[in-house]
């Protein structure tokens, strides 16, 4: 688990600078918030909790796999998004078009629209379903897909407003990539 959170956050740092440059990349692109380090360090209290009360809940090593299986593909899709989109995957939603900046519909973007966020979705569910935590698992389901629900509009809003129908075309062909977000 411990790994999986170093690569994942260590990776995102590594590809914003090899992108945006490290003058332009600040600490905010290792995706450490404080309601993240709260949501983690939850897990983990919850994770030793159990361990110590109901010990039997922890053994479940099928469950463990699917949670690792879930981090693995999860982390190949977000990290394939940040490739494919290159320097417009910013971590901080554009709200002015930059002259580079080109809509991108292919690769993982012609499968969802939202690559990044379907990634990070499946990643952050995976790491509590790796620890066998029910509460947290839920928890994380709800929080995360909350955010992208908001987020995701608000990140169209200007989307469409930067690439106008030959965006509209492409949300009408290509889903969300997050559950019952159209
Ligand atoms: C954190 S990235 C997330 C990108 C995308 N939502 C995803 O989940 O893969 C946010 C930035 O990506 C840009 N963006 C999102 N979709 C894009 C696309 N298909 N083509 C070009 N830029 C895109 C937005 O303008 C925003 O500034």
């Amino acid at each position: 688990m411990i790994l999986a959170v170093f690569f994942f956050h260590s990776s995102e740092y590594v590809l914003a600078i090899s992108f945006h440059g490290s003058s332009s990349v600040t600490l905010q692109s290792l995706l450490i918030s404080k309601n993240y380090l709260f949501a983690m360090l939850f897990s983990f209290m919850e994770y030793f909790v159990e361990i110590f009360f109901f010990p039997g809940l922890k053994e479940y090593w099928w469950i463990s796999n699917v949670g690792l299986v879930m981090v693995i593909i999860g982390e190949i899709i977000r990290k394939l998004a940040i490739i494919t989109a290159g320097q417009a995957f910013t971590h901080l939603i554009k709200i002015h078009r930059e002259e580079h900046h080109k809509l991108v519909t292919h690769g993982v973007y012609s499968c969802v629209r939202h690559p990044g966020y379907c990634g990070f979705l499946i990643w952050s569910v995976g790491t509590q379903i790796m620890l066998c935590n029910p509460i947290s698992t839920i928890g994380f389901a709800i929080v995360v897909w909350k955010f992208f629900a908001e987020r995701i509009p608000y990140e169209e809003y200007f989307l469409r407003q930067f690439f106008g129908p030959q965006y509209e075309e492409y949300a009408q062909r290509v889903p969300s990539g997050v559950p019952f977000v159209e």
